[in-house]
């Protein structure tokens, strides 16, 4: 027995002259939930299918809990693809508690675990529709009562936060996170990086077919330079212009958000700016993650 991780091992993978993937690799720990980003085309979704088994890698391996993902093993997977993969037609019900039954619930604990499910994703009262009846935001929630209704041991998720409300947002987080507190690997892909930053506990970004950053988002953040965000409302435009060590990032209105060199004195530029009269904000800062994202994108543009 291993420790429950997912493991992606330098899984490569081509279609035709297109390389997808080269080389990825990543683990995705008991318990963690992992957030993996990149831009449109990266190979996010390519990875998810091979970790799930519907498409086989050129190299490489996927490995749970310290064995390579089998059919057996496919079965404990909770998996939402990104392109959705409901019958439009099916009831609500009917077609969960078949996809429960296809994963090897009894009857009885089909219909139970899609009780469950609808009631807590907000979909109960729709169980007798068609699944086309629904709005987009109400399939996509029957989408993860899909993925969740056999009690997975694994959750693989395609962009789940798609076209969501705020209100389902805060479900799908929830579930998710409980989902990994309950000790389970969670990983999905996402272009909200907000969100990204907020919920997971590790993030990989993804960037032509490799990884390029794998790691906590504190730490993600810890590599970005200090940012200084001041705001002093009499302050005339370029005060901060010719500071030393100091590039201005942004300027909004009386909000100037300057990118500190290393080594340089945060109290000199406090000290610049209430020379010019009142200081009403003086935070630091690391970037977001959405920043980050970009740098590292645009890192690879310029390569
Ligand atoms: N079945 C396929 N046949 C040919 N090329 C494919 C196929 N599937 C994916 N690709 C190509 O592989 C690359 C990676 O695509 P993939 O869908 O994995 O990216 P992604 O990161 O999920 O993108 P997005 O954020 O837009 O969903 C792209 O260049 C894509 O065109």
């Amino acid at each position: 027995m291993g420790d429950g991780r997912l493991e992606i091992d330098r899984i490569s993978k081509s279609f035709g002259d297109v390389v997808a993937l080269r080389e990825l690799a990543f683990d995705v720990r008991a318990g963690e939930l992992f957030g993996f980003v990149g831009s449109n085309g990266a190979g996010k979704t390519t990875a998810m299918r091979i970790a799930l088994g519907v498409l086989a890698a050129d190299s490489g391996e996927v490995r749970w809990d310290g064995a390579p993902v089998t059919l057996e093993t496919r079965r404990r997977i909770g998996y939402m693809p990104e392109e959705r993969g409901l019958y439009p037609k099916m009831k609500v019900g009917e077609q969960l508690v078949y996809l429960a039954r296809l994963h090897g619930l009894t009857p009885a604990a089909a219909e139970r675990a899609v009780a469950d499910w609808t009631e807590r994703l907000g979909v109960a009262e729709r169980v007798g529709d068609e699944v086309q009846k629904l709005s987009l935001g109400n399939q996509q929630r029957v989408q993860l009562a899909a993925a969740l209704v056999h009690d997975p041991g694994i959750l693989v998720l395609d962009e789940p936060f798609s076209g969501l409300d705020p209100v389902a947002v805060d479900v799908m987080s929830t579930v998710l996170r409980d989902k990994a507190k309950a000790g389970v690997p969670v990983v999905f892909s996402s272009h909200q990086l907000d969100l990204v930053e907020r919920l997971c506990d590790r993030v990989g970004i993804v960037r032509s077919g490799q990884l390029v950053a794998c790691d906590t988002v504190d730490a993600l953040r810890s590599t970005g330079a200090m940012e200084l965000v001041v705001d002093a409302p009499s302050a005339p435009p370029g005060w901060a212009d010719n500071l030393s060590g100091v590039a201005v990032k942004e300027h909004v209105g009386s909000r100037t958000v300057l990118e500190l060199g290393d080594g340089v004195d945060d109290q000199a530029v406090l000290r610049a700016a209430l020379a010019t009269g009142a200081v009403t904000e003086f935070s630091r800062r690391r970037p977001s993650l959405t920043e980050l994202f970009r740098n590292v994108v645009a890192d690879g543009v310029a390569a």
